[in-house]
C-alpha cells in the first residue's frame, strides 16, 4: 500500500477515565511519489475487469483509512505546521478540528498529478468549507492556501504564531473535551456527522433515538450537579465508556 508520508505526525490519546478526544500534529506533503508508482500505477490482474476490479478495491482501502477518523466517535483535534499537500487534506478534512500555525499551508495538488482528489478532500471539503466557489478554486488549480485564509475560510478554527504555541492550545482544547462526560462528547460528535449528511428532520429524528437511551446516563445528573455548584466538569469522575 501506498503510504502518506508525514513527516511529522504525533498522535496523543486521552483515554483515562473514559475521557474523550485525541490530538494528532501533522505536516504532510502527500502521498509518497515514489511508493505511488508501484502500488497504484501497476494495478494487477488478468484483463480490464479484473484490473478495474482490483484498483476499486484499493481505492476503497485507501478511502477507508481516512474515513475510520470520521467513524471514530472520539473527536479528533489536527494541528497542522508547515505543508499540508494532497493527502494531508484527505486527512485533515476527516479530522472534526482543524488548527493550524502561521507557516501552515494547505494544497490540493492532485490535478497537478494527474488525478482527481479521490480519498475525501473532493467528497469532505465542500461541507468543511462554505463557498463551492472557494474549492473548486482550490481543487482545479491546485494553487497553495496560507493559513490566513485557511483561517477566514474556516478550514481551520485556530490559528497560533508557532508550533510551541499551537501545541499548547491543541492540548489545552483536547483536554477540555476530554474533561466532559464521554456519553455527551461522543453522541455530540456522531450526531453532528449525521447532520451532516442528512436532512434536518431526519437529523432531530436520529438525535431523538440517540438520547431516548443517553438521556438515562449517569454523568447527566453529575453534570447538572457540578453546573449547579458552578463546578468544572473536569472535576468529574466520569465512568469509562
Ligand atoms: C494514501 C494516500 C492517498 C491519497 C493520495 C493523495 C494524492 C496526493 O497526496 S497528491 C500530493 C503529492 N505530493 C506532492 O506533490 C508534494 C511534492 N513535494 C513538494 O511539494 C515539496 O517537496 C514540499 C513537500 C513542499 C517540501 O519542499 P522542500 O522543503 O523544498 O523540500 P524538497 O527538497 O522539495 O523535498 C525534500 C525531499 O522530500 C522528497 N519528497 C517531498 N514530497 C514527496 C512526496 N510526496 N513523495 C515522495 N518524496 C517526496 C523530495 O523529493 C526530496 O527528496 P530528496 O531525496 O531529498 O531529493
Amino acid at each position: 500500500m501506498s503510504s502518506l508520508q508525514t513527516q511529522t505526525a504525533e498522535w496523543w490519546w486521552f483515554p483515562e477515565q473514559g475521557r474523550s478526544s485525541q490530538l494528532s500534529c501533522v505536516n504532510c506533503p502527500g502521498i509518497d511519489l515514489m511508493d505511488m508508482a508501484a502500488d497504484i500505477l501497476q494495478p494487477q490482474g488478468d484483463d480490464t475487469a479484473r484490473i478495474s476490479w482490483n484498483l476499486r478495491r484499493k481505492i476503497a482501502m485507501y478511502q477507508e483509512t481516512f474515513s475510520v477518523i470520521e467513524k471514530c466517535p472520539k473527536p479528533v483535534v489536527v494541528a497542522v505546521h508547515g505543508a499540508c499537500i494532497g493527502g494531508g487534506v484527505d486527512l485533515i478534512t476527516a479530522c472534526d478540528i482543524r488548527l493550524c500555525t502561521q507557516d501552515a499551508w494547505f494544497q490540493v495538488k492532485e490535478v497537478d498529478i494527474g488525478l482527481a482528489a479521490d480519498v475525501g478532500t473532493l467528497q469532505r471539503l465542500p461541507k468543511v468549507i462554505g463557498s463551492r466557489s472557494l474549492v473548486n478554486d482550490l481543487a482545479l488549480t491546485a494553487r497553495k492556501m496560507y493559513a490566513d485564509e485557511a483561517k477566514s475560510s474556516g478550514l481551520v478554527s485556530r490559528l497560533f504564531a508557532d508550533k510551541e504555541a499551537m501545541m499548547s492550545g491543541a492540548l489545552e482544547m483536547a483536554g477540555e473535551i476530554a474533561g466532559r462526560s464521554p456519553v455527551a462528547v461522543q453522541g455530540t460528535k456522531i450526531n453532528l456527522v449525521y447532520a451532516r449528511d442528512h436532512s434536518v428532520a431526519e437529523g432531530l429524528d436520529y438525535m431523538a433515538t440517540w438520547n431516548m437511551s443517553m438521556l438515562q446516563t449517569d454523568d447527566l445528573i453529575k453534570s447538572a450537579q457540578a453546573a449547579l455548584e458552578k463546578k468544572s466538569p473536569k472535576t468529574i469522575t466520569f465512568s469509562k465508556l
